[in-house]
Order: structure tokens, then sequence, then C-alpha cells
């Protein structure tokens, strides 16, 4: 019975789960925080894996291991392995005037001529995706203006899941007295197609980075461009002959393979074993939908962004800043916990008679409105209880996830069955309000986290060499049912633009 490990290095924490490669079955897991903030130091993720394999009992026993992770995250690191700066967060949002910038100039390079709408389907048409302060490059042009000093210094970039899956190789900074092997960084093809210079249908599908709009971010000519290290980027199911070596400090034994990781939307979609006209809903920090697809999507309106999955498709997605923070916040707010929340929010009528919280507390992405703030619509002395602001909360939050399914289906996306994971998916008020919000259906799977899972799954098909991924038997789920109340979207739609 081999073991196989899979990790999930995300906004909030980072979670282990250790499962039995034959048939999937759960054996140990473990879980540690991540600090706060939008700008954090890759030493933290490092410490919290350390620590999580600690709470999964060690992971000397396993036979392969891989890492999905928080997506778009920019780790700079100089010729010594060095972590430049902290690492800039998918959710900063420093970078939006970089990104209107790059923008711009793709479509008009000469600097005349176009209009922004052209720059945004020429991103769309170049990587899948319009760039929004999320993506690496945008956050490569703001390091390049604000801090030219640390651009200068720049000898790879490294997405979280790819700096973390180089530690575990027992790579890292020559002041740790580490081999710091930068030709050693690897990634994958959905985590890649994040970054804004990867183009994941180049080259038959296998994906090419774009070193042009790298060198375009960085304000450097093309061959300097060139001499920056961008991690090798491993075909799914492939491990490079990647394999953890015996140092000091290391949590895996030397020899374990290691898998090629994934961006955490693409793990969850391993992990769900999602097929065509699944749509993963995910209320973790981000509020993400997500589907697999055949071809490569490229959406000029940018509500879309066209990544691809860990498996040799693609992976549409829409994603919001504002999820499962939003109910944290009106937990504070109102002085209660989870479950307190939810029977709040169950106890007011569906649409809280006409108060509607636009929910933009971190500004926002889909819509691309970084500069927003959050604001509640129709206050009423008999609106004011707090049964109507939680309601609020929860209907807000999911009416951006309802906006992000519109957005899917614009593409073509076949919406056949939901999804509902992440941290907020626990929440029973998420549950029976989104088929009501969403106008169908919603599944829930047992609550596990299934971006670990999937990373475990790739694990097990690097451990087997076979041509795809094992099939491990699926989780229970349950299907929460409710009639739609097309009122909720109308009245947030009323006001959303309002801000
Ligand atoms: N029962 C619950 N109801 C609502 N939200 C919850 C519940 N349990 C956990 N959460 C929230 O889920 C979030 C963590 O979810 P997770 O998917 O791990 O996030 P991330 O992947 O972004 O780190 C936290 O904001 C936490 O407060
Ligand atoms: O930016 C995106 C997707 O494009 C986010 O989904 C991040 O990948 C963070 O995920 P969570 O930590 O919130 O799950």
């Amino acid at each position: 019975m081999p073991l196989v490990a899979g990790v999930d290095s995300s906004t909030q924490s980072c979670k282990i789960v250790v499962r039995d490669a034959d048939t999937g079955a759960l054996v140990r897991s473990g879980a540690a925080q991540h600090p706060d903030g939008t700008e954090v130091d890759p030493a933290a993720w490092w410490a919290a894996f350390r620590e999580a394999s600690d709470a999964a009992g060690g992971l000397d026993d396993v036979a392969a291991i891989a890492v999905g992770g928080q997506q778009h995250g920019m780790v700079v690191l100089d010729a010594d392995g060095e972590v430049i700066r902290p690492a800039l967060l998918w959710n900063d949002t420093r970078s939006a005037d970089a990104a209107a910038d790059l923008v711009r100039e793709l479509g008009a390079p000469s600097g005349e001529g176009s209009s922004d709408a052209d720059g945004a389907q020429a991103w769309a048409d170049a990587v899948g995706s319009v760039l929004v302060a999320s993506l690496t490059v945008t956050k490569l042009r703001w390091l390049a203006d604000a801090e030219p000093e640390n651009a200068a210094r720049v000898a790879a970039v490294a997405l979280p899941h790819d700096w973390l899956t180089w530690r575990v190789a027992g790579f890292g900074p020559r002041s740790e007295g580490l081999e710091p092997d930068l030709s050693a960084l690897v990634t994958d093809r959905s985590d890649a197609s994040g970054t804004g210079y990867f183009d994941a249908s180049a080259a038959g599908g296998a994906g090419e980075y774009r070193r042009d709009l790298l060198a375009l971010a960085l304000r450097v000519d093309v061959e300097a461009a060139e001499r920056i290290v961008l991690p090798r980027v491993l075909a799914p199911g492939a491990s490079g002959g990647v394999a953890a070596q015996d140092v000091a400090g290391s949590a895996v034994d030397g020899g374990a393979l290691i898998g090629p990781g994934a961006g955490d939307n693409a793990g969850a979609a391993l992990g769900l074993g999602m097929v065509t006209g699944d749509v993963a809903v995910s209320i973790g920090t981000s509020g993400v939908v997500s589907a697999i697809a055949a071809e490569q999507t490229a959406d000029g309106s940018g509500m879309v962004t066209g990544f691809a999955d860990a498996a040799g498709a693609y992976l549409p997605l829409a994603c919001t800043l504002n999820a499962s923070r939003v109910l944290d916040a009106a937990r504070r707010m109102l002085g209660v916990d989870h479950a307190g929340l939810s029977r709040l929010a169950l106890n007011a009528p569906a649409g809280a008679e006409g108060l509607v919280l636009v929910p933009y507390l971190e500004g926002e992405r889909t819509p691309n409105r970084p500069d927003a703030t959050g604001t509640l619509h129709g206050l009423r002395l008999a609106t004011t209880r707090p049964e109507h602001l939680a309601r609020a909360h929860v209907e807000g939050m999911l009416c951006g996830l309802a906006d992000g399914l519109d957005a899917l289906r614009a593409q073509g996306v076949p919406v056949e069955r939901l999804l509902l994971i992440g941290g907020g998916a626990q929440s029973e008020a998420v549950r029976r309000i989104a088929p009501q919000v969403l106008g169908m259906p919603v599944t829930v799977p047992e609550p596990g986290e299934y971006v670990a899972d999937g990373a475990a799954r790739q694990a097990a098909w690097v451990l087997s060499g076979a041509d795809s991924a094992p099939s491990w038997s699926t989780s229970q789920a349950q299907v929460y049912e409710a009639e739609p109340v097309p009122a909720i979207r109308e009245q947030y739609a009323a006001v959303r633009d309002l801000v």
C-alpha cells in the first residue's frame, strides 16, 4: 500500500492529506495557518508546510507528493535563491494601474490608434485572460516601476506552488546552507496559465512561455527576459525526474517522487473528478466558478479567465476577491460564530426585504474594480435587524458568483451540475441560499480538502507512470434544492454598479 501526499498551500492555510495511492483512502491529514495580509514572506509557507506535515504524522513514508497552491502570487528570487521581497499575492491590488498600462500597451504597441477594449482582447488572445491586478505579469510591471533595484536582481520568477515544490525537493536559499539551483524549479501548465506570460494553448496544447510579454512587463529587452529562469513546465502526471533529496530539515524522505503540482482551482477539479458539465463553486478567500473545457476561452470582457486544468485540458474560471471573508466580516460585525451567522441569515426572508450588500470589501477583480469598497443599499428601520444584515452578506457574496456563472455560460461552457466547495461551503445558510441565487440545485460533496486531494491524486498518477490519473471513488454528496428567487439578483444588479 504505497502512500502519497497532497498539499494545498492556500491563501489562509496549508493543508496536507496522506492517501493510499491505490484506493485513495484517507490515511492522515494535518493543517497549519498562514499569516494574514496580501504580501507574505514565502518562508511562512515553508514553516506552515512543516507544521502541517508534523500534524499529519510526518511525510517520511510517502512515495510521492504534489503541491497545489494559491495562484498568481509573485515570488522573485535572486541568483542565490534568496527571496528578493515578500511575495505579492493574487488578492493584492497594488498592481491595478500596471495592469491597465499593460492592457493599453499590448493594444497599441506604437502608442497610438487603439482602445482599451483592443488591448483587453489582445491579452485574451495571447494568454487566455485579460489582465487584472491578480495576474503575476502585472505584479512584475509594478516591481519594475516601484522597486527597480529589486527588479534588477530578479534571476527567477516562481509561483507559490513552484517555490514550495522547490523547497520540498530540497533546494533553497544559499543563506540557509541549501543548494540554490534555480534550474530545478518546476511548475505545471495550470498554474503557469495564470501568470499572464504563458500561452497554454501553444505547442499543440503543451503551452509555451511568452518571453516577449515578460520583457514588456519588466521593461527589458527579450534577450534579458530570456536570462530570467522560469520554472520548467512538467506535463500532467510527469515527475520530470524530480525527487526529494536527503536534506536536513526536509520533511520528505530522499527519493520520494515529486509531481508537477497545480494551481489550487485546477487541483480541486482533479480532486473532485470533475467532467464536462460540472462547475465548481468554491467559497474560500476567493470566490471561484470554474469548469473543465476542451478549448481555451478568450473572453475580452475579462469576466472569464482562460486558464488550463491539471490534466491537459482547460479551466475557464471567474474569480472574485470577496467570498468567505465577507461572511467572516459579517460574523465580526454581528458578534456571532459561523453557526450563529447561518441561523440569522436563514431567519430573514429571501431578498432581506430589500437590503443589498455589494461585497467589494477588498476591492474587486470580477468585475475589475480594484479601488471599490463594499456598500449596503436599502437600509430602512425595517431592514436593520441582524437577520437582514446576515442574509444580505450571504446573498451579496453569492450574487457575485452568480454573475461569474452567467459569464461562464456566455463563453459556451455547459453548466449541468454545481459542486459547492471551500471553507464557506460548510455554512448551512450558504448551502440553502445558493440554489435560490444561482438558479439551480447545488451538490455539496462531503466536507474535505479537495485541492489537497487533487494534488494527492496527481502524486499517485506520477507514481503509477500511467497515462491518466487513477480513478479513486468519489465522496458522498448532498444535494440542496430550492426554488430560484430571481428578485435577489435583480435587486443586486440594480445597485452593483453604484460603487
Ligand atoms: N462553517 C463555516 N461557515 C462559513 N465559513 C466558514 C466555515 N468554516 C470555515 N469558514 C471560512 O472558510 C475560510 C477558509 O476556507 P478555505 O477554503 O480553506 O480558504 P482558502 O483556500 O482561501 O485558504 C475562512 O474564511 C473561514 O472563516
Ligand atoms: O486567484 C485565484 C484564481 O484565479 C484564487 O482562486 C487563488 O488561487 C486563491 O485561492 P484560495 O486560496 O482563495 O482558494
